[in-house]
């Protein structure tokens, strides 16, 4: 089964994360990190940098590695690495995704998150409720 490399975005403002509904393809309706696949040449930054760029039109400051992630699809294997992030520059624009909410721990459970980040979901209430 094919790899692909995923990088994704933890957004935080405070005590919320912004989460965003995927607007095409399979998981259509779902809601995930921002994101997407890193391509040949670049490194997990340049790729997150790119990506926030293209989606939400947003400049970031990547803060650190929250976890990395592998799971597998009906199709491929995902090997996703996720970073807690905050915005830098600008409002985020809906470029690609239907919607976005920022949520707080609480709230963490109120949409539905694509499959593989259901286990990030919970690694996340941990770390908003006792910030570890
Ligand atoms: N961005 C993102 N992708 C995720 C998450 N969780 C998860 O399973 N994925 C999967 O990782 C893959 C990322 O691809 P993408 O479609 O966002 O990437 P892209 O923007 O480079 O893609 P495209 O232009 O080829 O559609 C998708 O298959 C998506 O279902 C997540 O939280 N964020």
């Amino acid at each position: 089964m094919k790899t692909i490399n995923v990088v994704a975005a933890i957004l935080q403002d405070g005590n919320k994360i912004y989460a965003t509904q995927r607007g095409y393809g399979k998981f259509k309706g779902f809601w995930e990190f921002p994101g997407g696949k890193i391509d040949e040449g670049e490194c997990a930054y340049e790729a997150l940098h790119r990506e926030l760029l293209e989606e939400l039109k947003i400049k970031i400051d990547i803060d650190s590695l929250f976890c990395t992630l592998d799971y597998d699809y009906d199709d491929f294997h995902l090997h996703m690495q996720c970073f807690l992030c905050t915005i830098k520059e600008g409002t985020p624009v809906l470029v690609e995704h239907q919607n976005a909410l920022w949520l707080d721990a609480a709230n963490l459970d109120s949409v539905t998150w694509l499959p593989a980040d259901i286990s990030i979901i919970e690694k996340l209430k941990t770390y908003l409720t006792e910030g570890k």
